[in-house]
């Protein structure tokens, strides 16, 4: 039967074509859902855009993330991932739910009492549009020198019939008299020592008739009047992720342009996973006019998550926008989200996770050792730095040193590697930089362990294995020669002559010959104990700078019909190179 064939029940098989590759219904419940709603706006403008800059930030990971946690910070916790994101360099954090309880609260009040929040952050802090919440709310910000209340109320249909039971008008209203609300708590309980700024937020934007959410947003900035030196954050969410990212960009376009008092207005975006697209709906909203992105530390939230503000920030580094966070020590901020939520990072998360910055795979090996290589020809050739060049490494979207990862990691071996991943590793770990055709011969070694093993071949394994193969130690000697301390070599009249003193079979004995040059000279040495050498193929280099360096010698001969390397290593190349020569010698006897 070929490879690609199907089989009938009476006999010949069936091949397959596309013409004959049908999809079958899947019997999934699909006339359940409806499509979403498209917008009508074919006068577009944001796919032509590009982000150049680094929109306004506000982590709500104190908020959104903790409320989706199956334990909530404590109040240790919740200080941690604070001075964290103040650390980082997020300006405007979301510091919590003050009226859902006394640790919320509790929380706000400390870090206003004990002054830890620096005079270039803004807290913000949320609330229902409710009366007693509002005034609580408004309450714990008392002291606070920049503080936003966020306000939220639902605004899409299901909720407008489910949750509030009312009319367009009643719900619009609720957000009228919440932002109504706010204005007067904050004139009644804060004074002059804090400059008060207000969000509101249409929940689930993303199932709101656009002209309602604009009606909404109209109605609120009525009341809170945006004007010079008076903005309002008006936060468009996607509380559920509901469609594509284009969608989603229309939607912001719409609102962008039809939002009267656009210059006052910070349009913020805020979406949330669902369809695991909330990065791109981020990143297509800046381009369709959002100035603002909410977000949490590794896209903690609710079910799927708010959108992950590390993997938006690292898109515009690699792109060379300035993030204006810092992420130059990833792993630490990851440690503390993980402790602060309790929850893992998964191993596979953009720039972060444990594995993405390894390859396993021979063809990403292979082209990731070629890309450091070339760096270093482009960085020598131009007379710059590394670090001068802008990064060209294949497979590796940004150099993991950027963000405190080392370059341990970047190659792993397991049985899907092959001969470019395991030289990286010697090169790496050993400053052994094998020539082509010997990888190939130590690859099948290794590959051998990792067939008949299994698993992954560590960098200690790899190199203990190569250590056996080519370079017995003097504690665990192996083959019919080893060298011993004494070694001269003088060249009369251009030819070479060379006396090793080596233990041949067990026995202790002086090995001389001459030739043109050493290394002819100790194959001529060889012939008295009966081993013939014909070299192939010689390689060596230098294995740090500096006088007393240690140099490595590779050496491809024919021994008796077989075709093999050997490797030696020392101070004095000469006799690196005749330990190279020992080392296939011994390596064919064996
Ligand atoms: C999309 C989001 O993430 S929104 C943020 C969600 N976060 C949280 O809810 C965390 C903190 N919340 C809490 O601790 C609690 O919900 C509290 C303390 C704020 C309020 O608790 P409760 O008073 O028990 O009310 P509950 O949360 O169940 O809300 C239900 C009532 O509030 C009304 N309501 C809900 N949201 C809003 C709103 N944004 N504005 C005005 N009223 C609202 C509901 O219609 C309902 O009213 P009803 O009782 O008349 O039917
Ligand atoms: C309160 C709002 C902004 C929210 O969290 C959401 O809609 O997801």
């Amino acid at each position: 039967m070929t490879a690609s064939s199907s089989s009938d029940s009476f006999g010949a098989p069936t091949p397959i074509t596309a013409a004959t590759v049908r999809q079958k219904p899947s019997g999934m419940p699909v006339h359940k859902y409806g499509p979403y709603e498209a917008v009508d706006i074919p006068d577009r403008t944001w796919p032509g855009n590009r982000i150049t800059k680094a929109p306004r930030w506000l982590s709500t990971d104190l908020r959104d993330g903790n409320q989706a946690l199956i334990d909530p910070m404590s109040p240790a916790r919740k200080r941690a991932m604070f001075d964290l994101l103040v650390s980082m360099g997020y300006k405007e954090i979301e510091v919590g739910f003050p009226a859902s309880g006394q640790t919320d609260f509790d929380f706000v009040r400390s870090i206003i009492e004990e002054d830890a929040i620096p005079d270039d952050v803004t807290i913000s802090v949320l609330t229902q549009a409710r009366e007693e919440l509002i005034e609580r709310t408004v309450e714990s910000l008392k002291g606070a020198r920049h503080a936003t209340v966020h306000l939220y109320n639902a605004t899409a249909p299901v909720f407008r019939e489910v949750v509030f039971r009312g009319t367009r008008e009643q719900v619009r209203q609720i957000a009228v008299d919440g932002t109504r609300l706010v204005t007067e708590y904050a004139e009644k309980l804060l004074d002059d020592r804090t400059a008060f700024g207000y969000q509101y937020s249409p929940e689930i934007f993303t199932d709101t008739e656009l002209d309602f959410a604009l009606e909404v947003c109209e109605s609120v900035m009525d009341v809170w009047q945006p004007g010079e030196g008076r903005e309002i954050i008006l936060n468009l969410p996607a509380t559920v992720e509901r469609s594509t990212p284009s969608t989603h960009a229309d939607r912001f376009e719409w609102m962008s342009r039809n939002l009267s008092r656009r210059e006052h207005v910070c349009l913020s975006v805020h979406p949330h996973n669902d369809r695991g697209t909330a990065v791109a709906a981020a990143e297509l909203a800046i381009m369709a006019g959002a100035d603002r992105i909410e977000g949490c530390l590794f896209g903690q939230g609710e079910r799927t998550g708010n959108v992950d503000l590390v993997t938006l920030g690292m898109n515009l580094f690699s792109q060379g926008v300035d993030p204006q966070i810092d992420f130059s020590q990833i792993d630490e901020v990851k440690r503390t989200a993980e402790y602060c939520n309790q929850m893992d990072v998964h191993s596979r998360h953009p720039y972060v996770g444990d594995l993405v910055y390894t390859s396993f795979s021979g063809s990403h090996q292979d082209a990731i050792k070629k890309g450091f290589e070339a760096m270093e020809v482009r960085a020598e050739r131009e007379g710059k730095s590394v670090d001068e060049l802008e990064w060209a490494v294949p497979y590796l979207p940004i150099d993991p040193k950027d963000v405190g990862r080392s370059y341990e990691a970047v190659i792993r071996v397991n049985s899907q590697s092959g001969k470019g991943g395991i030289a990286y590793v010697l090169k790496d770990g050993h400053s052994l930089d094998l020539p082509r055709r010997m990888q190939v011969e130590f690859s099948k070694i290794i590959q051998e362990r990792t067939d008949s093993e299994g698993g992954e071949v560590t960098p200690a394994d790899i190199w203990e294995i190569f250590q056996h193969e080519y370079l017995p130690v003097p504690e665990a000697p192996w083959g019919r020669i080893a060298l011993r301390d004494g070694q001269t070599t003088t060249t009369v009249d251009g030819q070479d002559e060379v006396t090793v003193d080596a233990t041949v079979d067990g026995e202790e004995t002086v090995l001389a010959g001459s030739g043109n040059g050493p290394l002819a000279a100790f194959f001529d040495a060889l012939q008295a104990v009966d081993v013939d050498v014909r070299l192939l193929d010689y390689v060596e280099h230098t294995m740090s700078e500096g006088a007393g360096a240690e140099a490595a010698a590779y050496i491809e001969c024919a021994i008796d019909g077989q075709v093999l390397w050997g490797v030696g290593i020392d101070a004095n190349i000469v006799r690196a190179s005749i330990k190279a020569v020992v080392s296939a010698v011994n390596r064919a006897a064996r």
